[in-house]
This record gives C-alpha cells, sequence and structure tokens, in this order.
C-alpha cells in the first residue's frame, strides 16, 4: 500500500468521497433529534443537551450486538414521523455530508418506520426527497456540490419488501436508486424477501442487501446466488471464506497465497462491491478493532471495496473520519482513497454515462490536486 504523508481530518475532508451506505435515521444531528422531539412531545430521550445526546447514542450504539446497537434507532425514528421533520433531517444530512467532502451519496432509510402517525409511504418518500433537494440546493450554493439519492429499505423482520421495491421503482426517476433490506440479520435470511429482488429483477431495477455483518458466510451466499444482489451491505464475514497462509498479518502487505472459497471467488470474480463500514463494524462486534478490520487484506487481495459510515450518529463518525482511521490502521495514501473512491462511485446504483462524468469531472481532478 502506498504509505501516504500524514493526514489530518482536515487533509481527509478535502477529498472527494463517495458514500453509498449511509442511513438517513442514523445520521441526525443531536440538536436536531432533541428539537423534534420537543415539537413533537417525544418524551423518552435519554438525554436532554446535545453533548450527553451525542455520548449517549455513541455509548449505546458500542454493544458488541448488532440487536442491541439496532435498539438505539426506536428514538431516532421516534421522531421522523411528520413530512417537515422527515425533509429536515434529510436537508440536513445532505449539508453534513457536502461539509464533509462527500460528492455522491446513496442514503437508506425504511419508509415503513415512519407511518405512526399516519403518512403514507408516498408521502414519507415525498418528504425525504424534498429534503435532499433543499440541501443540495443550499451546498451548491455554499460551493461544495454534492449529488444525493436514496435507498428505499425493508425491514428483514416485517413481511412488506414487495410493497418497498414497488414504492422504489414508482419513484425511480425522482431521486429514489434502488431498494435495501435491513434489520437484525440472525433469523431473518434475505431469501425470506425473493419476491421482492424477483420484482425488481423484473423491473431492471438494483438492490443492495445487508449481509455478512452480524451472520455469516450463509447470509452472503444468499444474498449473491440466490438474490442475486448488486452490492453487498458490510459483506465483512467474506473474511471467513478466505485462508491466508500461516503467518500472514498486517505487516504482510500482499498476502501472496491466499486461497479463496467458491463464494470469495465469485464475489471477487464478478466484482460485487462490498458496503465496508469500519466503526460499524467494531460497535456491533463483527470485528474487534478496525486494524483487525479484514478491510486491508480485502483490498489487497482486490475486492472491489468501498468506505462507507453506516450510522454517523451511532458511530460519532464522518466519512473524512473513517478515511483518516483507515489510514491510520493501514497507512493508506491519496491513491489508495482515489481507488476506494472510484470503486464506490463505479458502484453507484446510477447510470453508466453519470458514473463516469463523476469519475473524469469531480473525482480524479480532486485526487490530483491532492497528490500533485
Ligand atoms: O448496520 C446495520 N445493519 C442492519 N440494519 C441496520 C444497520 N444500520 C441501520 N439498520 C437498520 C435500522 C434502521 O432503522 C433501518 C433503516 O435505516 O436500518
Ligand atoms: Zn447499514
Amino acid at each position: 500500500m502506498t504509505n501516504g504523508p500524514d493526514f489530518t481530518l482536515a487533509d481527509c475532508v478535502l477529498a472527494p468521497k463517495v458514500l453509498l451506505h449511509d442511513h438517513l435515521d442514523g445520521g441526525l444531528r443531536p440538536g436536531t433529534v432533541l428539537d423534534l422531539a420537543r415539537e413533537t412531545g417525544y418524551d423518552k430521550l435519554p438525554a436532554d443537551t446535545p453533548d450527553a445526546l451525542a455520548e449517549w447514542f455513541a455509548t449505546a450504539a458500542d454493544s458488541g450486538s448488532l440487536e442491541r446497537y439496532l435498539e438505539t434507532f426506536a428514538h431516532t425514528v421516534a421522531v421522523m414521523q411528520t413530512s417537515a421533520a422527515l425533509s429536515r433531517v434529510a436537508r440536513e444530512c445532505a449539508e453534513d455530508l457536502a461539509t464533509d467532502g462527500v460528492v455522491y451519496a446513496e442514503v437508506r432509510f425504511a419508509p415503513e418506520l415512519h407511518t405512526e402517525h399516519g403518512l403514507t409511504l408516498d408521502q414519507v418518500v415525498e418528504a425525504v426527497l424534498a429534503g435532499f433537494a433543499e440541501g443540495e440546493a443550499r451546498a451548491r450554493e455554499l460551493g461544495r456540490p454534492i449529488v444525493v439519492r436514496c435507498l428505499l429499505t425493508a425491514m428483514r423482520h416485517a413481511a412488506r419488501s414487495r410493497e418497498i421495491a414497488e414504492l422504489a421503482v414508482r419513484f425511480g426517476d425522482r431521486g429514489v436508486a434502488g431498494f435495501d433490506i435491513a434489520g437484525a440479520e440472525a433469523g431473518n435470511p434475505p431469501s425470506r424477501h425473493l419476491d421482492a429482488f424477483d420484482y425488481l429483477r423484473g423491473q431492471n431495477s438494483h438492490f443492495t442487501i445487508h449481509a455478512g455483518e452480524a451472520f455469516g458466510l450463509p447470509s452472503i451466499h444468499e444474498a449473491v446466488s440466490f438474490c442475486g444482489t448488486d452490492r453487498l451491505g458490510h459483506g465483512v464475514r467474506m473474511i471467513d471464506d478466505i485462508t491466508l497462509p500461516p503467518g500472514a498479518g498486517p505487516a504482510d502487505h500482499s498476502y501472496p497465497g491466499a486461497q479463496l472459497g467458491a463464494i470469495a471467488n465469485y464475489v471477487r470474480d464478478k466484482r460485487i462491491p462490498l458496503e465496508l463500514c469500519p466503526s460499524s463494524n467494531v460497535q456491533t462486534g463483527a470485528v474487534a478493532s478496525i486494524a483487525e478490520h479484514p478491510f486491508n487484506v480485502l483490498a489487497q487481495l482486490r475486492f472491489r471495496v468501498t468506505v462507507n459510515t453506516d450510522n454517523r450518529l451511532m458511530s460519532n463518525t464522518t466519512m473524512s473520519r473513517e478515511f483518516l482511521l483507515l489510514h491510520e490502521a493501514f497507512g493508506y495514501g491519496w491513491a489508495d482513497f482515489q481507488r476506494f473512491t472510484v470503486n464506490a462511485m463505479k458502484s453507484a446504483f446510477l447510470h453508466f454515462d453519470q458514473r463516469l462524468e463523476m469519475i473524469d469531472e469531480v473525482i480524479k481532478p480532486g485526487y490530483a490536486v491532492l497528490m500533485g
């Protein structure tokens, strides 16, 4: 790997970044959670100042279990039940990502979780799209242009995936780029939702599936081979299908002699993107630490790795911070980050010409300046 100069967080902010895996209900500003709770009469928040609330989310999510990590979303989802709240959260999300130097983002959320106060699924999606459009406009005014698309998530323990898939297709020309399945992985295999995936394939639509996060290879195998996913949400457990030679470690950067099993070979051969989320994986216990994250092995073995935040509030993180953590753990330089960013842009649910334009007009020129 390129051992670049020592980076600061500010350097990482300057790099153009592409974010494919970020949850809208996992990225609220703490102050906004408090404002919205006050406005809607939600009185169950565990803290009453932005700092204390930020601290609570980060600590509670740091649980070592995906199930307990997911419990923290009760508070954010509770305050995202009106059109005004959804639009505000989406607008601030676009602004925050743009300020962090993200140039293209696909932000996901589950419409079915936002109908408790009577909104229809269509109204939920319309409110979020309006917020993203406002945020994009403000970012443009501030000279930090960003393109934001959304992915509609269906919860894997529920039974509304076909309906949400149809919603995604219906909004396909209005800013919804694809579909996703999320929630507690164990006991809820992706093949439960084959009907939705078959429908999406029939519509030539794109989807990603959370797989290989809390649960291992069988989940990845189903997502890839039975469901035909375009990308893997996390996919970090892909490492379970790779045998490294004895003694191989982070210092041995090229991992010669690594043996790939059938699933790992298939995912790499087909260039199926891995939406890796380093900090989130540490919090849910999928990996022990950033230094022990398989990111580097997978990158060295030329899987199509991408860097993502998952939930900025729960992980108290940003894309720039994830870059910095990877730099500190593995010594990545700008050439590496350009590769991961181009990987992500190639994997976006946009048309080919749009992806190419972002790579040629925004990403490569941005890194050329940094490497200059
Ligand atoms: O990392 C995750 N794995 C599985 N499900 C997740 C993850 N992060 C967020 N979610 C769930 C909780 C949210 O309410 C839902 C929609 O964004 O997706
Ligand atoms: Zn996720």
